[in-house]
């Protein structure tokens, strides 16, 4: 398992509530306590394990000089791509951070896209509030790597663990402070898509004052640039993200993501650093599937349900939920924009209206969800880890809803459909379902001029063709069943008529990722209902059985249409036969 690990003990904190001194108490009674006292007291010392330095790679551990100036001088820490080091320029004796990829990737063209996006994306951003770049370069083994301003701080992860929940009028500056940092990200097109506590260090300057910097664009899309070629998943698509953090419509595989999944994003940290808890997490929440689930259609409970002892103002909460909606339209519109609603509530007083959740309540998840061999339980990697998982799953949908209507449940069959949710093998540091980086963007911003690190890096490879994206641009998808008589193809839910089997234009649906439950049914056939994901054209056949008849013996029964046109009629039609899709797929 080729996995991250940068701080063992991420992995405790996330089970034990986040910086709340050690307590009998079970974990719901310990909300409500700002604690200064640390349940991590020593972690930073360094918060790389040895496994991580077995894994630096030996040539650039034992080379005193990387590009002839900087002496590495110890790894901070390592993602699944790549590690970050503690290095010293030698000319000018001053401290950077530099983040190399690791060296088991460098052939590997997807990867090594991605990283020098995340340099190129940051690079572009130019801000006081998001970490600077400053070089960048290529190690003798040709492994890329870029240099940053060294970060001497903690990230929000380490304070909200070390101090407990955060008071507003503290978290309020730090806010403002993110805003801005990602106001400038969107405005040169870069969506950061990763937000999350571990990815914002608090830095306190000379003067005393506190400097909030975003790190990690790792896994930013650049909106009016390019896809990662190999990144175009025809089948399963690839969203990326941390399930805590990620956006309904980042965990709901939509494709069209746009800088309101930051909004999101920060709306979870408020939410966390204010309460000291995930709005989902818990016993109800055991895999990331209820947790994605959640973030897709659940509203998040109110503070007084997760923290009650916690005075938090009614109006920081308002804006808080304004970040949480469902639905991007109605959300704060702009970093600007929450921005601003923070300030009027922090300077005037003025609070927000009360936001009535837009969530459409969750999918019942029923059915056995497995996991691949090498899958990691929800327990098994730190806290917060963006990773890659790939599907297996099996789940049994609640009562499915008419497609169109709100949900069904969004981790459905069709690991042969394309997309869905997920589950399971970490393996790069990517959660990886849904679609996001396949789509371009529909409104790319206008060119900018980037700075000079920016412009120098290599240019990352040409977008894919047109015609491989082809398919998720269609409204509708059409569908062809063939079965051995005339059926009726009818909406199991409400009997709504879709069409006829053995049509050779077959029928329209919507296209989604909802599942679509639907019945063939015809005059002395058992019926037959099953349950299709209309996320690409589809074509089966199926055998429909006589209806028995009471007293008669078992056989097949005579098909009244075969009898007027011929037996031909009554024969399934070669080909294309996909039974297994056209069964339930969650199905015993
Ligand atoms: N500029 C910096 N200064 C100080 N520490 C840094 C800096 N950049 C990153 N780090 C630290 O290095 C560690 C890994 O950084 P980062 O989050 O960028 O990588 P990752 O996302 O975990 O790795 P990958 O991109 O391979 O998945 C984190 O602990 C982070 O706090």
């Amino acid at each position: 398992m080729n996995t991250i690990m940068v701080e063992g003990d991420a992995e405790q904190g996330k089970d034990t509530l986040l910086g709340y001194a050690p307590s009998a108490e079970p974990e719901d009674e310990r909300v409500g306590e700002y604690s200064e006292t640390s349940i991590f007291e020593g972690r930073d010392e360094s918060p790389v394990s040895d496994e991580v330095l077995a894994m630096t790679s030996e040539s650039i551990r034992q080379r005193p000089l990387l590009a002839g100036r900087y002496r590495l001088q110890r790894p901070l820490g390592a993602g699944g791509m790549s590690i970050v080091y503690v290095a010293e320029h030698v000319r000018i004796r001053k401290l950077v951070a530099i983040k190399v990829l690791r060296d088991e990737h460098v052939d590997d063209p997807v990867r090594t896209q991605r990283f020098l996006r995340e340099a190129r994306a940051t690079a572009e951003i130019g801000h006081p509030n998001v970490v600077e770049i400053s070089d960048f370069g290529e190690t003798e083994e040709g492994a890329p790597f870029f240099v940053m301003e060294h970060l001497d701080g903690d990230d929000l992860a380490h304070l909200l663990h070390r101090q407990g929940p955060i008071p507003w009028e503290r978290l309020s500056r730090w806010l403002l402070q993110l805003c801005a940092g990602l106001s400038a990200a969107h405005e040169v097109g870069v969506v950061h898509r990763d937000l999350k506590p571990d990815n914002c260090v608090r830095v306190i300057r000379e003067d005393g004052t506190e400097r909030l910097k975003i790190i990690d664009f790792g896994v930013a899309k650049l909106t009016r640039d390019e896809l990662v070629e190999g990144e175009r998943l025809t089948q399963t698509g690839v969203v990326v993200g941390t399930p805590e953090y990620i956006s309904p419509e980042q965990a709901r595989g939509e494709a069209e993501l746009d800088h309101r999944v930051d909004v999101y994003a920060l709306g979870v940290i408020a939410f966390e650093m204010l309460t000291g808890k995930l709005p989902f997490e818990g016993p109800k929440y055991p895999s990331y599937v209820e947790v994605l689930t959640a973030h897709g259609y659940e509203a998040a409970p109110t503070f007084a349900e997760l923290a009650p002892k916690l005075e938090i103002p009614e109006g920081v909460e308002a804006i808080v939920r304004k970040c949480l909606q469902k639905q991007a339209d109605n959300r704060y519109q702009s970093m600007a924009e929450l921005a601003a609603a923070i300030e009027a509530l922090c300077g005037e007083g003025v609070a927000p209206a009360a936001v009535v959740d837009d969530a459409e309540g969750a999918p019942h998840i029923d059915g056995p969800m497995r996991f691949a061999a090498s899958a990691p339980g929800r327990g098994d990697s730190p806290r917060g880890e963006a990773r890659e998982l790939v599907a297996a799953v099996e789940a049994r949908p609640a009562p499915i809803r008419r497609r169109g209507n709100q949900l069904a449940w969004i981790g459905t069959a069709a690991l042969s459909f394309g997309v869905i949710m997920l589950l399971a093998g970490l393996s790069a540091g990517w959660f990886m379902y849904g679609r996001g980086l396949i789509e371009p963007d529909p409104d790319p911003a206008p060119p900018i001029e980037a700075p000079a690190v920016a412009a120098a890096l290599p240019e990352p490879e040409p977008e894919p063709e047109p015609e491989a994206l082809a398919p998720a641009a269609a409204e509708t998808i059409r569908v062809r069943i063939d079965s051995n008589v005339e059926a009726r193809i009818v909406d199991a839910l409400d009997g709504a008529l879709y069409g006829l089997t053995n049509d050779p234009e077959g029928f329209t649906l919507e296209r989604s990722l909802e599942p679509v439950r639907l019945r063939l049914s015809a005059a002395g056939y058992e019926e037959f209902e099953f349950q299709i994901v209309p996320s690409g054209d589809r074509s089966f056949s199926q055998k429909l059985e006589p209806k028995k008849k009471r007293g008669a013996k078992a056989g097949p029964a005579k098909d009244p249409k075969a009898d007027a046109e011929g037996s031909a009629a009554a024969e399934p039609k070669p080909g294309k036969i996909d039974t297994s899709e056209i069964k339930d797929p969650f199905g015993p």
